[in-house]
């Protein structure tokens, strides 16, 4: 027979305890985050960037996306020195102390070459623009007279100041992205200045999104009684476009066990993730866990996390025998929101085939105090006068709780939290 372990009753696995890896259905577990997360993690496997997983874009339509292979530097940026300020280049004999005088007798724009510049004469030059070969520093227009064609310039100059060599910012040859790299604005503006116009990458997972509940109805429509609209099929199609995803929208899927088992099963065939919000907690019409455990298993389910215990991971089998991933996420929006920062986008991101995120952890000094609890707690906050405040209202469907904070504030699990207590910081910024 099942036990279910109860809010409060439940076998809260103690930090440090060494979960069993499989999930036994005779015995519910409530695993710790690290444990979950090691075992999500564990259970990824990327795309492989050697087969079909992997496609050409443009530069244009490579954002978020994620590198197949390294990028080797096909040239050196800047192609050539040239100079940082608007001014004049000089080729100065022997950096003498001013003040000094110098000809000019050319003018460089951007665009344009020069010739070359002898002792003592200055070239008129703008921003980028090359430096002539000859001249050995840049001075700014604002730092010098001139008077008909000679310059005057009254202070030291120090040797190739103002000029940027070529090489400076990447060599020819040198790896500049690693396979894996996910795709920023400055990725994708480094990969310009190197001339390349399209990518290699890998193909976005494809993951079906699919939000259950009879209660639910989608905006712009009327609600009945009893009614709620439809907040986490948008929370969570943004969160998934903003990681690159390619989502395939299966809107609201009503509690009953055939359609629920119908809409997953169909949704595995087609897709890598299967994604569900809703019905996985213990209710009568909680159907996804139980169509999951049918036709393929559940890894993991519940574990000490709050907002998000009900957070379930496994797989749905296709009928060639492979199998898509399985997430289901709690109904409750902040407690998706949540989950799918801490666990679900870094197991996608491993799938994706991205290389681990390194961000250094943030700590900030708690702005309050209050005893412990056995869940971890994921605490939506703001940071006031370098202290870490929760906003008031910590509900787990009170999405406006996402909406006035600027990050999750981790409160360890078992740890009574006093005023001035360092906690890990994970500012939304870095997340989404
Ligand atoms: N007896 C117990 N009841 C509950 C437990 C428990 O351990 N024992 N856990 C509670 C916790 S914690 C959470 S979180 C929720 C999660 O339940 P489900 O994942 O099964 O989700 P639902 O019951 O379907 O919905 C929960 C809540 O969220 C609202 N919801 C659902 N989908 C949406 C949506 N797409 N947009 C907006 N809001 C949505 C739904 O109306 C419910 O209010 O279970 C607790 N119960
Ligand atoms: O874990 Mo639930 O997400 O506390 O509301």
């Amino acid at each position: 027979m099942r036990r279910v372990a109860l809010v409060g009753g439940a076998p809260i696995v103690p930090l440090g305890y060494d979960a069993p890896v499989s999930f036994n259905p005779d015995i519910v577990i409530m695993y710790s985050v690290d444990q979950a997360l090691s075992l999500l993690l564990d259970s990824a496997t990327p795309l492989s960037p050697l087969d079909a997983d992997t496609e050409a874009v443009a530069l244009n339509h490579a954002h978020h996306r994620v590198l197949a292979h390294d990028i080797t530097a096909p040239l050196d940026v800047p192609g050539f020195d040239n100079s940082a300020m608007d001014g004049y280049a000089l080729h100065i004999p022997d950096f003498a102390a001013p003040p000094a005088t110098y000809a000019i007798v050319q003018r460089i724009a951007a665009g344009e070459t020069g010739a070359e510049l002898a002792a003592g004469h200055a070239a008129r030059i703008f921003t980028g623009a090359p430096i002539p070969m000859g001249a050995n520093a840049v001075v700014m227009q604002e730092d010098c007279s001139v008077s008909g064609d000679t310059l005057r310039v009254n202070f030291q100059v120090k040797p190739q100041q103002h000029i940027r060599p070529r090489g400076d910012d990447v060599r020819a040859g040198s790896v500049v992205l690693r396979a894996g790299t996910r795709l920023r604005a400055q990725e994708l503006g480094l990969l310009a200045s190197l001339g390349i116009a399209s990518i290699t990458v890998m193909r976005p997972l494809r993951v079906a999104l699919m939000c259950t509940g009879n209660e639910l109805v989608e905006p712009g429509q009327a609600l009945g009684a009893g009614q709620i609209y439809n907040s986490n099929r948008y929370l969570l199609n943004a969160l998934l476009t903003s990681q690159g995803y390619q989502v395939s929208d299966f809107g609201i899927v009503r509690d009953d066990a055939v359609t629920t088992r119908d809409t997953l099963l169909k949704a595995a065939a087609e897709h890598d993730i299967v994604m569900t919000t809703g019905g996985v907690s213990v209710g009568d019409e909680d159907h996804v866990k139980a169509a999951v455990e049918a036709h393929g298993a559940l890894d993991l389910w519940r574990m000490a996390i709050k907002p998000g215990k009900p957070f379930a991971q496994g797989h749905i089998r296709r009928a060639d025998g492979s199998h898509a991933s399985f997430i289901g996420l709690p109904g409750n929006p902040v407690s998706g929101f949540v989950t799918f920062l801490v666990l679900v986008k870094p197991f996608l991101a491993k799938r994706q085939g991205a290389l681990a995120d390194t961000t250094e952890i943030q700590r900030f000094p708690a702005g309050f105090s209050r005893g412990a609890q056995t869940r971890r707690e994921y605490l939506r906050a703001n940071l006031i006068d370098g202290r870490a405040v929760p906003v008031a209202n910590q509900g787990s469907g009170v999405l406006t709780s996402a909406v006035i904070s600027s990050g999750l504030l981790v409160v360890p699990e078992n740890v009574a939290v006093q005023e001035g207590d360092l906690l890990q910081w994970l500012p939304y910024a870095s997340q989404l």
